[in-house]
């Protein structure tokens, strides 16, 4: 972001005009939110103070009622002229009664530590006797390029991001405060590889499309069928022609359009999924040594990346894309430095596979630098078996596309909308139900 703001300066753009902007377009946000109704507004004492005066100036000229509260002297040159640009009383943050809005312009990227308890504690007691609470760019209080909490933060109804999302506005334990998020445009172009995972355009089969043209899929088993079993049902509802489940045990309930292979036959097979379900032993790292050495690509999981961590990749063909949970990555990857995003961004330049990097945030990050979060997935998901699923549909739409990246965040995004669509306490099975409706919805 300073990066962006100092070309934007070097262009000609000045200092006070882009937080006039910045401003601007944040008053705006909470003048559609909020009309009339009176607004407190917390201004700190570098930037985002600054831009706090300039809102309030601009309430205040649509008439709504506007009192400050500042946290000592503005000390930068542009919050400076932002002050004096407002006429109006300066309260004291610590003293200052709450209204109807709260606006949260103490701290915004140029946080370095967490607020002193007393300010952190006044910021969550306003917060909360407002009807409605703005934060300005980010929660004080909030790192910026990590999502940590560096001291107490209320729970925000909207979060005005300025100029781009920031890693915090989509990684947790941050993104769980911001309530609404809300992209102010300040007219900076980003730079950033970073995205926020959108919803794919999905395209249905072609009119001479038959069952190979869409992609089959393998699906290897191991010792425990039934998460192999949520895998490969979840791939034959991702728009992926065949499913091929290999397995030499018995498997209790499948669907009839699944079809079984005793041996470990990948002839055709677009994308191979082996992990879940597959055991440890030596026979489990056979098959995954064999899936590995066929050449294709192939997506890890579960157990094959249990395996992958304790005995290493060696020469093997690396996977076209691992889905591991925290857990899982850690011993994949060890303690690796930096926000989610960063971690998840070296494992794939390390791993040179796609790395899906599950959780709350589930960022999706790929060898050549492009990642995507997805935020504000559904909590039901936190269920056993949903793990499976998303590998299954992973390697189905892998089938399709033929692009690990691509794939990967189809799947992450078709996971979460079927979460959605399944509503509260649901197995994972049920959302094989819904992933037909998330699939038509991207259509
Ligand atoms: N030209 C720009 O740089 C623009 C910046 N904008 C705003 O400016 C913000 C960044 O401004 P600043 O870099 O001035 O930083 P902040 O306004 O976030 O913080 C101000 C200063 O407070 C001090 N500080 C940090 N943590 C503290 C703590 N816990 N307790 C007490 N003091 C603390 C630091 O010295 C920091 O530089 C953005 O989030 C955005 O809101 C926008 O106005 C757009 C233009
Ligand atoms: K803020």
């Amino acid at each position: 972001m300073r990066a962006a703001e100092q070309a934007a300066f070097d262009t000609g753009v000045d200092d006070y005009g882009l937080m006039e902007t910045a401003g601007a377009a944040a008053a705006e946000i909470i003048w559609r939110a909020g009309h009339k109704r009176d607004a407190l507004i917390l201004c700190g004492p570098g930037n985002n103070g600054g831009d706090g005066f300039v809102i309030a100036r601009l309430l205040r000229d649509r008439g709504v009622a506007v009192r400050i509260a500042a946290l000592g002297d503005s000390r930068t040159v542009s919050s400076q002229r932002a002050r004096s640009a407002w006429d109006g009383p300066v309260e004291d943050v610590m003293t200052a009664a709450p209204a109807g809005q709260l606006v949260d312009a103490l701290f915004g990227t140029g946080l370095t530590r967490g607020l002193d308890e007393a300010v952190a504690a006044r910021l969550c007691h306003l917060s909360e006797a407002a009807t409605t609470s703005h934060a300005i760019d980010l929660p004080s209080g909030v790192d910026s390029d990590s999502g940590a909490l560096l001291s107490a933060v209320p729970h925000f109804d909207v979060c005005i991001a300025l100029g781009a999302y920031k890693p915090a506005h989509l990684l947790q334990p941050a993104a769980a405060y911001m309530g609404r998020l809300a992209l102010a445009d300040i007219g900076i172009a980003m730079p950033t590889e970073v995205h926020h995972l959108g919803a794919p355009a999905l395209c249905a089969p072609g009119a001479n499309a038959h069952k190979y043209t869409r992609g089959l899929v393998a699906v290897v088993a191991g010792e425990m069928v039934g998460a192999t079993c949520l895998s490969a049902e979840a791939a034959a509802r991702s728009g992926a022609g065949y499913v091929r489940l290999i397995a030499d045990v018995a498997v209790p309930v499948l669907s009839h359009a699944i079809v079984r292979s005793a041996s470990l036959d990948l002839d055709r097979a677009k994308a191979v999924l082996v992990g879940p379900g597959l055991g440890r032993d030596d026979a489990a790292w056979d098959r995954l040594v064999a899936v590995a050495k066929a050449g294709g690509p192939f997506v890890a999981d579960a157990d094959a990346l249990r395996l992958f961590a304790e005995k290493g990749f060696g020469d093997l063909t690396r996977p076209a894309i691992m889905t591991p949970h925290e857990g899982e990555f850690s011993r994949l990857f060890g303690d690796l430095r930096g926000s989610k995003i960063d971690r998840a961004l070296a494992a794939a330049r390390s791993s040179g596979s796609v790395v899906v990097y599950k959780g709350a945030d589930s960022v999706i990050a790929a060898p050549d630098g492009r990642a995507a979060v997805a935020s504000g997935a559904s909590p039901w998901l936190s269920t056993a078996g949903t793990g499976d699923v998303l590998a299954g549909l992973a390697a189905g739409r892998l089938a399709v596309t033929g692009d690990p990246f691509r794939a990967a965040c189809e799947a992450v995004w078709l996971h979460g909308d079927a979460a959605r669509r399944a509503g509260p306490a649901f197995v994972a099975d049920d959302l094989l139900a819904t992933l037909p409706a998330a699939i038509a919805a991207r259509l």
